[in-house]
């Protein structure tokens, strides 16, 4: 669960949403009961119930950026409906949902928009307020506190993302580094445990690397790194993950694909690398290892198969792929 929520912080703002966010609410829906506004204590309860659901549809599915537009309009309306019930001191969760949908959506423009027109409703009606002043008040600080929040979460995210980039991406061939593959085979062999998609790692290794280094120098090797890194995202889909696995050996994760997929791709790249990757002696190759990860198999385990399928693919002439057995 660690690993899931480090990799994906949109998902822990979700998951803490829900959890504070139900956690408060509930005592208000007993209160509502208690002191006989069952209309409230019912819309409250239903509210928790819808709030606990997103998250755990959120947490299934892993698709946080939808569940988080789900929870802006839930807390929106939520938000709304207690303002339009209980007049004023309604209203003031109003701010919390200001706040809220900033930062549960990556896009900003979405949360603005639906903001605003939240804000805009709850004042056009004007049921809330007890006078025109309360509602030019709610009006300015509402817009102000929007403001506020756009500024701080576009400033958040842009410094997220910097940090993400160093962190997670080795700077010479910009594909993301052994940490963050570590990371991400995990939770792949967690997600293919729970929902049995089929995936499957390709692992390559450019061919008398070292010699490259020995005649033209580590610069011309460091060009070739960068080159091949360019032809491998060049042949493989825009969800496919590469990673630089150490040295002049990569890794690339295929999820929705199967072994054969794999192969087929990692055939292509081998192609690509024949025709088109050069230093200045003439043509560099590249050896492949192909595995599909299968049930009940661990991570080491599996990166151990498409090792073993690269060793073979070395031993057996190098430019070359095999399919793990
Ligand atoms: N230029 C450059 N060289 C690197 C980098 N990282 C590792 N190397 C070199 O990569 C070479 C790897 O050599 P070996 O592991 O012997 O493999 P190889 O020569 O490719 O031989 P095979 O894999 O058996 O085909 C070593 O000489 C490392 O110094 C890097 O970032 N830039």
């Amino acid at each position: 669960m660690l690993k899931r929520l480090q990799a994906d912080f949109q998902l822990t703002i979700v998951l803490l949403f829900g959890f504070f966010s139900s956690a408060l609410i509930t005592p208000f829906a007993v209160y509502r009961f208690l002191t006989g506004n069952t209309v409230v204590g019912v819309l409250d309860t239903v509210l928790v119930a819808i709030i606990a659901g997103v998250v755990a549809y959120g947490w299934k599915s892993g698709r946080t950026e939808r569940t988080g537009r789900f929870l802006v309009i839930i807390s929106g309306l939520g938000a709304m409906m207690s303002s339009e019930l209980l007049g004023v001191v309604g209203v003031f969760w109003m701010y919390v949902a200001i706040v809220a949908n900033f930062f549960l959506t990556t896009n900003l423009r979405f949360a603005a928009a639906f903001t605003l027109l939240i804000i805009a409703l709850l004042a056009v009606t004007g049921h809330s307020f007890d006078t025109l002043a309360q509602m030019w008040s709610f009006l300015a600080t509402s817009l102000l506190l929007s403001l506020l929040s756009y500024i701080i979460a576009d400033q958040y995210a842009s410094q997220h993302a910097r940090l993400k980039h160093l962190a997670t991406v080795d700077p010479l061939t910009g594909a993301f580094n052994r940490r963050n593959m570590e990371l991400e085979l995990d939770l792949a062999v967690e997600e293919f445990a729970r929902t049995r998609a089929p995936m499957a790692v390709v692992l390559m290794d450019i061919d008398h690397f070292k010699r490259i280094n020995d005649r033209h120098g580590h610069d011309t090797g460091d060009g070739v790194l960068c080159r091949f890194a360019r032809l491998v995202r060049d042949h493989s889909r825009h969800i496919d993950r590469f990673y630089r696995y150490g040295g002049e050996e990569f890794l690339m994760l295929l999820k929705g694909a199967g072994a054969h997929e794999a192969a087929e791709l990692a055939e292509k790249v081998r192609r690509a690398c024949e025709r088109e990757l050069r230093d200045p002696a003439g043509a560099v190759t590249v050896s492949l290892g192909v595995a599909g990860l299968r049930p009940g198999e661990s991570c080491q385990q599996w990166l151990a198969r498409a090792d073993a399928a690269l060793y073979r693919a070395k031993h057996d002439g190098r430019n070359r792929m095999v399919l793990a057995d």
